[in-house]
């Protein structure tokens, strides 16, 4: 029976929460199956029903299946990697080049989630003051797509160690047009239990009662019930 809050069921918000803290960022998982039109056409539509700023919807999908063109991102992937490598040093370098961070190739489709700069004309109900807005917004059609791609058990991995410019050569986009999320989408062999880069022992998970304050950064937190139910979390 729903009430005016209309509630999900019991089942619901589990499916919910399963869908939150299941989802992975995959890398080393894919599977070669494609992923079917009306499944990927899901998703496509969780992600087209994101919040955007002044309803903005400044996103676009490019689907990409091409190998060359892959390639050409790989391309832009191993370069880029190799100069985030030099940011380490001895055992932290070794792990870090051991770190497997994309699957371009091996994912039957990648996902170049855009933002259109200049959607809507210049002025932009609630980004007046804030530009960027536009672009928060369009990450948050990234997560629902992530979300419910784990839903269909499909892997989802973000790609970021790419050069932007020459991604957004090798898409044509045009000059307003912003790469925000370069995505491998598959079905994987496996959801690992936990985020890869704490599996390999790169950092793991902070405490989320350190991360909660009371009426300032640094502040206590005066709800006394909240701290403890954080802490059993
Ligand atoms: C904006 C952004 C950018 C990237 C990522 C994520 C996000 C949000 N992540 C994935 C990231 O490492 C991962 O989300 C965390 O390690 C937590 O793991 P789970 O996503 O919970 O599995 C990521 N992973 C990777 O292997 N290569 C990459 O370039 C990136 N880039």
């Amino acid at each position: 029976m729903n009430n005016h809050n209309d509630p999900f069921t019991e089942a619901q918000r589990e499916g919910l929460y399963r869908a939150i803290f299941e989802r992975r960022d995959v890398r080393s998982q894919f599977l070669p199956d494609p992923i079917p039109d009306d499944v990927l056409a899901r998703i496509l539509k969780a992600a087209h029903h994101a919040p955007s700023v002044g309803f903005m919807q400044p996103w676009d999908f490019i689907v990409i299946d091409s190998l060359p063109v892959r390639e050409q991102v790989l391309a832009s992937f191993d370069e880029e990697n190799a100069k985030a490598a030099e940011n380490y040093t001895g055992e932290r370098k070794e792990t870090y080049r051991s770190l497997k961070l994309q699957g371009i190739i091996e994912s039957p489709i990648n996902l170049c989630i855009t933002c259109d700069r200049s959607r809507g004309g210049p002025h932009v109900l609630g980004r007046n003051s804030i530009m960027e807005m536009d672009l928060f917004s369009t990450c948050l059609a990234v997560q629902n797509l992530w979300l419910s791609a784990r839903a269909e058990g499909i892997g989802v991995g973000w790609v970021s160690i790419l050069d932007q410019d020459r991604l957004s050569d090798i898409l044509q986009l045009p000059e307003q047009v912003y790469p925000l999320a370069y995505l491998c989408l598959g079905y994987v062999s496996e959801f690992l239990g936990q985020p890869e880069l704490q599996a390999k022992g790169w950092r793991s998970r902070l405490p989320l009662e350190e991360l909660v304050h009371g009426n300032g950064w640094g502040k206590p937190l005066d709800q006394v019930g909240l701290s403890e139910q954080l802490k059993k979390h």
